[in-house]
């Protein structure tokens, strides 16, 4: 008879710690009792637990976001790029995670998700206040949208400090003109809860770092990584509105919005958008 593959491992030799010491285990290192213990359905519906766990899995990666934007955006401050560069192609990995998320949604059909649809009440994710402060500090700064957090003092605080600082947009501008490219004024002072408002001036400025490369370099990398970030999170914002139109249609949406007419609007933002028009002068 021919020799037969093992199917199960053969422990013998290993020095396994079948009982851990210290305390620490990998259950209590990750804080599992708490993860695993905090999926909550209001419903008996089977997909209502697939619900939830892409809801927290898509906040774990939203926090981990922002703890690389936040870093990232500190080494732009300081002229330290290359650091920075390496965080945001990690944000573009978890992007990628985020975007991934809707294929998992999307098995759920309309018929499934309506058996638990109204439980929802008012909720949505309208109310992200991690989503909301991602959006601020890439600088989609629509000052109103804090307004829905106002009953909770915590997200409101980290929305509000998010909506009044330089967004990685503006710090970027900021950089470019310390390193010696001419960035109009009133880019690099400003009050930055406002929307950035789009400069012909900033445009020539990309036009000269795009004509001249080797003499721009350093900034001509981290735009490049700036257009993958943006075109990333579009990914992101387009399969949501795509997957809620699959499975929704165009009911109003449960935050009181029109739903998919309200995410199709946000389609058409830039975060950056002299980075996008200078691709047509160039
Ligand atoms: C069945 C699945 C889903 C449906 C039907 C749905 C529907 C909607 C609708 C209609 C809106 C517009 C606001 C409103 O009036 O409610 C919205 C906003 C939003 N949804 Fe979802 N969604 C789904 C899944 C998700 C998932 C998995 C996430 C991941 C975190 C998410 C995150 C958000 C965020 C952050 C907003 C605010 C977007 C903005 O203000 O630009 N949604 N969703
Ligand atoms: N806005 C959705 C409801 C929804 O998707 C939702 C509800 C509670 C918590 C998170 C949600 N996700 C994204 O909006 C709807 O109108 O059906």
């Amino acid at each position: 008879m021919s020799e037969h593959f093992p199917t199960s491992v053969n422990l013998e030799g290993e020095d396994i710690h079948w009982s851990p010491e210290g305390g620490l285990s990998y259950g209590r290192y990750l804080v599992l009792d708490r993860i695993l213990g905090a999926q909550s359905p209001l419903t008996e519906e089977h997909d209502e637990m697939m619900f939830i766990i892409i809801h927290q899995a898509s906040e774990l990666w939203l926090k981990l976001c922002l703890h690389e934007l936040e870093a990232a955006i500190a080494h732009v401050q300081a002229d330290e790029v290359r650091p920075a560069m390496k965080m945001l192609a990690r944000i573009a990995r978890i992007q990628e995670q985020l975007t991934q998320s809707w294929a998992v949604l999307s098995t759920m059909t309309p018929s499934d998700y309506l058996k638990f649809r109204d439980q929802l009440g008012q909720s949505s994710g309208f109310q992200s206040a991690q989503y909301r402060t991602l959006e601020y500090r890439l600088g989609n700064k629509n000052a109103a949208l804090a307004k829905v957090h106002a009953s909770d003092e915590e997200a409101h605080t980290l929305v509000s400090k998010a909506l009044v600082q330089p967004s990685l947009y503006d710090e970027t501008l900021r950089f470019a003109a310390r390193s010696g490219l001419t960035v109009p004024s009133t880019a690099i002072e400003r009050d930055w809860s406002q929307p950035y408002q789009p400069d012909d001036a900033v445009e020539a400025m990309w036009r000269e770092v795009y004509l001249d490369t080797g003499k721009w370099w350093e900034v001509y990398e981290f735009a490049e990584k700036l257009v993958d970030l943006e075109q990333k999170f579009q990914q992101w914002r387009f399969n949501h509105m795509k997957t809620v139109e699959r499975i929704i249609g165009f009911r109003r949406g449960t935050g009181g919005s029109g739903g998919v007419s309200y995410l199709v609007k946000a389609l058409n933002l830039r975060l950056f958008p002299e980075l996008w028009t200078v691709r047509t002068t160039l």
